[in-house]
């Protein structure tokens, strides 16, 4: 769907931001780009939707060169939120969630009709909230009005630069709950930058860890927690949370796949930590593992990376 091919941006004043990348989103996925400030994430976002050109390199949108697509059509189909949200002060929220239908041209009663559905969506009645001004919320109930604005025209990618920052912690757990619920409903590709290991971990189907200017790791967060492919992932990765998580929580049924076809060779017992799971599932090359009973040995169900994944989610919220 994305597709970067050894892009390179350097800046006029000589600063390279970012150094040959290349890397693909798949439709449908979420990738997040996380690394500390200045990494290049924001200038990899803004090259997409050619807010920003590269200095070399190409950028593909299924298969078409951005560089020949005009930018006003490129970024109709490519929703774009940001921090600070950007939303017009002295328009509503319903008329701020209309704007681009309306640009594009669709009638005003079927763009309103829309923004009222995709205010519902992101939970926002629009029968309270329609008709107040950006100044009359929360942060977090602007945010929600960036993403619904975003998701109006319907675009099949959005880019989002984090999305979630400007609201404190507890508002940005559950708007980040809410995002992953409505994504599993809209199912848009999305690239989405945050300096944040835990946002990155929690939101992306994969994750691209940013050193200075590249990517040292492009993976799925079980993987990139459980095998950081750099001394700098290590130490990026390990300065968090993430990985002394994976001590702490234990391997629950829920997080497995059926016991079908040939059993794998390793196994651990229920309730084994995902520290002990994954250092399993490393040693098998077929990727997954049996789960076991801790008292009568039989296998209950196969444990994958996307497991771990799911039960590192699981703890997350558990812990919010
Ligand atoms: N217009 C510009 N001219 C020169 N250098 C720039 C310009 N924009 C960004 N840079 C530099 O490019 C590098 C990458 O910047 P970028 O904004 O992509 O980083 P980032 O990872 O998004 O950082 P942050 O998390 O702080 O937003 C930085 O060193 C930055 O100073």
């Amino acid at each position: 769907m994305i597709r970067f091919e050894h892009v390179t941006k350097r800046y006029p004043d000589g600063t390279t931001a970012v150094e040959d990348l290349s890397f693909e989103v798949a439709e449908g996925e979420l990738v997040t780009l996380v690394g500390p400030s200045g990494c290049g994430k924001t200038t990899t976002m803004k090259m997409v939707n050619r807010l920003i050109d590269p200095t070399s390199g190409r950028i593909l949108l299924n298969g078409e060169d951005i560089a020949t697509t005009d930018p006003v059509r490129l970024r109709r189909r490519i929703g774009y939120v940001i921090q600070q949200v950007g939303l017009f002060p002295h328009k509503t929220v319903l008329e701020n969630t209309a704007t681009v239908p309306q640009l594009i041209g669709t009638p005003k009663a079927e763009a309103r009709a829309r923004a009222a559905e995709l205010l519902e969506l992101v939970g926002l009645d629009p029968a309270v909230y329609g008709g107040r001004y950006p100044e009359q919320l929360s942060g977090g109930q602007r945010q929600r009005v960036g993403v619904a604005r975003a998701l109006a025209a319907d675009p099949p990618v959005l880019l989002m630069d984090e999305p979630f920052g400007a609201v404190d912690p507890v508002v940005r757990e559950r708007l980040q709950n809410e995002f992953l619920t409505l994504q599993k409903t809209v199912r848009k590709t999305i690239l989405l930058v945050t300096h944040d290991l835990e946002e990155a971990i929690r939101l992306g189907d994969r994750i691209a860890v940013y050193g200075s200017g590249t990517i040292e790791q492009f993976d799925r967060p079980a993987a990139v927690l459980a095998a950081p492919a750099t001394p700098y992932v290590a130490s990026f990765v390990g300065a968090d949370r993430g990985l002394k998580r994976l001590a702490v929580t234990t391997v629950e049924t829920a997080d497995l796949a059926a016991a079908e076809g040939k059993a794998p060779q390793a196994a651990v017992e229920l309730g084994a930590t995902l520290r002990e799971a994954l250092a399993a599932l490393l040693q098998e090359d077929s990727g997954r593992i049996g789960v076991t009973d801790p008292d009568s040995g039989a296998l209950i169900g196969i444990l994958t990376p996307e497991g771990v994944h799911r039960a590192l989610r699981r703890a997350h919220l558990q812990e919010a």
